[in-house]
């Protein structure tokens, strides 16, 4: 299966996140949220801005090797206990996107009750969430703003 890349710009990102804080409004309150490292960090601040939240931690994790397999990915730092509650009931966790869907089970793992929400969302990783703005194909590779940058785009007519 060939591969293709979808770009998403800062503009797109911004909307999309606020498009999922719209969503979420009315599935809370949430108690506070906690954001998934690294790439969950962004969306998450744009949707605490809109829901008004304040209480916020970081669930941090790393994988490493080239597919996200369970075995490789490592929780680095968990939320407090007291943010965690009762199994994460009334949290918020806040991720760019599911893939596989490995980052999303761990955290499942470790806080069943909690609602997950991503910005986008590929088929093997959709059942593990339970809020996302867009479907996208699983061959897709998403590039997200952070990581691209201006390039010159030669014309289409050569001078
Ligand atoms: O559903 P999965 O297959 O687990 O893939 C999704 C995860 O992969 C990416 O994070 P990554 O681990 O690449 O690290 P980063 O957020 O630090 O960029 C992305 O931000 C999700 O957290
Ligand atoms: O930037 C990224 N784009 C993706 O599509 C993806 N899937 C897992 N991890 C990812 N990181
Ligand atoms: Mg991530």
């Amino acid at each position: 299966m060939s591969q293709k890349n979808y770009q998403v710009s800062w503009d797109q990102f911004h909307r999309d996140a606020r498009t999922l804080a719209r969503r979420l409004m009315d599935l809370g309150p949430f108690r506070g949220m906690a954001a998934v490292t690294r790439g969950g960090l962004v969306p998450a601040a744009i949707v605490a801005r809109e829901l008004n939240l304040r209480l916020i931690d970081t669930f941090c994790v790393a994988s490493y090797g080239a597919d996200n397999d369970l075995a490789q990915t490592k929780i680095l730092k968990r939320i407090t206990a007291e943010l965690a509650g009762e199994e994460g009931q009334g949290l918020l966790v806040i991720d760019d996107l599911v893939d596989t869907g490995t980052t999303a089970r761990l955290i499942r793992e470790q806080l069943p009750k909690a609602h997950i929400a991503t910005l986008y969302a590929k088929p093997m990783g959709l059942p593990l969430v339970d809020t996302f703005v867009m479907e996208v194909a699983q061959e897709t590779w998403i590039d997200f703003p952070w990581d691209l940058g201006l390039d010159f785009q030669a014309p289409l007519v050569p001078r």
